[in-house]
């Protein structure tokens, strides 16, 4: 049976009139089907055929842009066109679409960034949210957004959200009390198969063993694991080979080793959904970014050693952490999901029922709770809508520590003003597809002429590994003493060459822009990367990151970017030598102006060193004592041998003790300039005067409310300090609400 024939079998088409009917007569819907019950392929084509797409485009949001692309495709299929045509894709970096198309896959991310040039989304009549369970930061900023807008839209708009696993109760309650669809029944069986122990630390070992199993004595079918990061990845695929070289030879001649992870080259991951060559049977190694949405084609077999690497941001300190922790009951039941998609299939989970049922929570803590809010609030701020984003409509409050960190730091980024509305350079900022910081560093650079390398140092922070094998330069160049020879030592040559790249003793981020431009003098050679003990995946990740900024910096022209710049941007993106022009203004003997560049976008991640001491002292709110990691390039020290005064590092991590990450010099006359700027940032002032906790308060007294009830009813963007209307406002809405609940 073809794709188009086979997609009508599903279980969610029985239900196809009363989706239709459920989404016509209300303005948001919750669906809630099994996995594989066809939710993100079917809906879209199901309201399409209703007519829905006459009026506007059916856009459905996607956490991740290997899920969007390979969906697209797959409904495309079914539907008989090209991608682009009737269904398309936008991506950051990357859109298909035509004026013929009528539903478009894109990422959350994406779409928040289409509400900034038609905060209306005139262009679409239906929003399907899918994976809501996710909760990714997006994901959760688009439902307060969303929501509005579907009272607020004079021209029809449907908001529809999605998943196989949700608190309808709380979702329905947040949106309105809205509908929710239950869709019973998935296509395939899988068999849950828990392991008698918990693998604690040798889940790499345990995943990579029963793998190999499954492969030996299991019939057909191919195999997805899930690791927790590329290094992890890299250490199985290395472990399996191992494991297979000592097996019978022939035994594992038709196995197929694939990794899957995000910072991997598209063209890369594609191979992934590319048929095998006929009899080989497919072993996918990925990361969560296979866990939602995605169907490998042939995936029979789930292996889930039920972890994940969480990042987690402390606002008070602006410290970040990156564990791996357990996955959620929601995650666990995601990744099973993978298996019996096209027959059924078996999970093989490395932990006990024990743990499952009594060890992991049920659902994944919304990210929007456990993150860096800048992005999103910067966002928020950029849209024409006057949102005060700490009294916002969220479904679970990121808390107002985390807010005011955020105003505050795009503050001293120059994106807000004093009174917290969004400056010129913060809507430039905003344009662009960036963190604010990387994105204040460009706009920098651009005034500074030194943008392509700017963008070389982006694209270089943007890769997960730019040395191979857990090393760092300054281990690659102690290995010169390595005797077992283990780590495999550079040549003398190549020792040489990074030596005199770290002689210029400016850390990390210009270490980085040496070593793309020495590639770049190599002609993008790999064995110049290997010979270096460079990543040569992670270098071209780099190189295709840095094409594809600059191709977004042409794109968003003079908006953004001074004239020169523009033309500069369209060089690099277009894959040709820089221009004359970009080279000569590449200074050769310092890169001053980057660093400049560098400090005014990274002015919210400043340390100074303390006195008559290497210890620094962050200068943010609550100054935390770190040092410099020990991977960090090469500083030069004065000759006391003390470290320079102040750097900016591009993060505060805590592992063993508390590390400054990827550390940059600057010179103290740069940084006195901007100093003034961080002292007595006046956050009442920012946040328009009134903070969350306030305005709740004061809802609450004028409303007889609770202060969460109040909170929850308070109106976008209103509560400012001297205006008793809006408070009397959400009073009124929430008693109104309260009243037609009791009807
Ligand atoms: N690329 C593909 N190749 C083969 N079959 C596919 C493909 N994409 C989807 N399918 C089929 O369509 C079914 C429905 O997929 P869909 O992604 O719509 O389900 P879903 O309900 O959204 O699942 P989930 O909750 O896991 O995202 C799959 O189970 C599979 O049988």
């Amino acid at each position: 049976m073809t794709a188009r024939e086979l997609h009508k079998q599903l279980p969610i088409w029985p239900y196809k009139q009363r989706i239709i009917d459920t989404v016509t007569g209300n303005r948001i819907t919750v669906i809630i089907g099994e996995t594989g019950s066809g939710k993100t392929t079917q809906i879209a084509q199901m309201l399409y055929e209703a007519g829905f797409a006459s009026e506007g485009l059916i856009g459905v949001t996607q956490p991740r842009r290997v899920a969007a692309l390979t969906v697209a495709r797959r409904v495309a299929e079914e539907m008989n066109c090209e991608v682009g045509q009737e269904v398309g894709y936008r991506v950051r970096f990357e859109e298909r679409t035509s004026r013929r198309t009528r539903i478009v896959y894109l990422t959350d991310g994406t779409l928040l960034r289409e509400m900034l040039d038609d905060p209306e989304l005139s262009a679409y009549s239906v929003i399907v949210l899918d994976e809501a369970h996710e909760r990714s930061l997006n994901t959760d900023v688009l439902f307060g957004i969303l929501k509005n807008l579907v009272k607020a839209r004079k021209k029809p708009f449907k908001l529809i959200l999605t998943s196989a696993t949700l608190d309808s109760a709380k979702f329905s309650s947040y949106f309105d009390d809205c509908p929710v669809l239950n869709i019973p029944g998935r296509q395939y069986n899988v068999q849950i198969v828990h392991s008698e122990d918990n693998h604690e630390n040798d889940y790499v070992a345990a995943a990579v063993d029963t793998a190999l199993d499954i492969h030996l004595h299991q019939p057909p079918g191919d195999i997805l694991v899930f690791l927790t990061g590329q290094a992890e990845i890299d250490k199985a695929v290395k472990q399996l080979g191992e494991a297979i070289a000592e097996l019978p030879e022939g035994s594992c001649s038709d196995l197929l080793i694939l990794p899957l992870y995000a910072a991997m080259p598209l063209e890369l991951q594609a191979r992934v959904f590319a048929p095998p060559p006929e009899g080989c049977r497919r072993l996918i190694v990925a990361t969560n970014i296979a866990e939602t949405s995605i169907t490998v084609d042939g995936v029979v077999y789930v292996v889930d050693p039920g972890k994940v690497k969480q990042k987690t941001y402390t606002p008070a300190t602006g410290m970040e952490s990156l564990q791996v922790v357990p996955i959620s009951r929601v995650q666990a039941t995601q990744r099973a999901g993978r298996a019996g998609r096209v027959c059924d299939g078996k999970c093989y989970r490395l932990y006990t029922t024990g743990f499952f049922e009594n060890e992991m929570s049920e659902a994944t803590v919304p990210e929007i709770q456990r993150t860096n809010m800048l992005t999103a609030v910067l966002y928020l701020k950029g849209l024409p809508l006057d949102i005060d984003v700490l009294a916002f409509d969220y479904l679970d409050s990121p808390g107002s520590e985390a807010l005011e960190d955020a105003l505050r730091q795009l503050f001293i980024l120059d994106a807000l003003d004093r009174d917290g509305h969004i400056s010129d350079l913060g809507k430039r900022m905003a344009a662009l597809p960036l963190e604010p910081s990387l994105a204040r560093s460009l706009v920098a650079a651009a005034d500074h002429v030194c943008l392509p390398d700017a963008l070389t140092v982006a694209a270089m922070l943007s890769a997960e590994t730019i040395f191979s094998g857990n090393r760092g330069p300054v281990q690659l160049l102690r290995n010169e003493t390595d005797a077992r020879g283990k780590m495999g030592a550079l040549s003398e040559q190549a020792r040489a060459t990074l030596a005199e790249m770290m002689a210029e003793g400016l850390g990390d981020h210009i270490l980085m822009l040496r070593l793309f431009q020495g590639w770049e003098r190599s002609g993008f050679s790999p064995k110049w990367c290997k010979d270096l003990g460079l990543d040569v995946r992670g270098m071209h990740f780099a190189r295709e990151v840095r094409k594809q900024l600059a191709d977004l910096l042409a794109h968003a022209g003079p908006k953004v970017l001074p004239e020169e710049s523009v033309a500069c941007a369209k060089t690099i993106a277009s894959g040709t030598k820089d221009s004359r022009e970009a080279k000569r203004k590449r200074p050769s003997a310092g890169v001053d102006d980057l660093r400049r560049a560098l400090l005014v976008g990274f002015a919210n991640r400043l340390a100074r060193r303390m006195p008559r001491h290497n210890g620094y002292k962050t200068l943010n709110e609550r100054a935390t004592l770190a040092q410099l990691h020990p991977a960090t390039a090469r500083i030069a020290a004065d000759e006391d041998g003390l470290m320079p005064e102040f750097v900016i590092y591009y993060a505060l991590v805590a592992t063993a003790k508390v590390f400054l990450n990827k550390v940059c010099p600057m010179e103290s006359e740069w940084v006195e300039d901007v100093l003034p700027k961080l002292r007595n940032i006046d956050v009442e002032r920012l946040s328009g005067g009134v903070t969350t906790r306030k305005a709740a308060k004061r809802a609450a007294i004028a409303g007889q409310v609770t202060e969460t009830a109040a909170a929850r009813d308070l109106p976008a963007g209103v509560p400012r300090k001297n205006d008793p209307a809006a408070v009397d406002a959400a009073r009124q809405r929430y008693l109104a609400r309260k009243s037609e609940k009791k009807k």
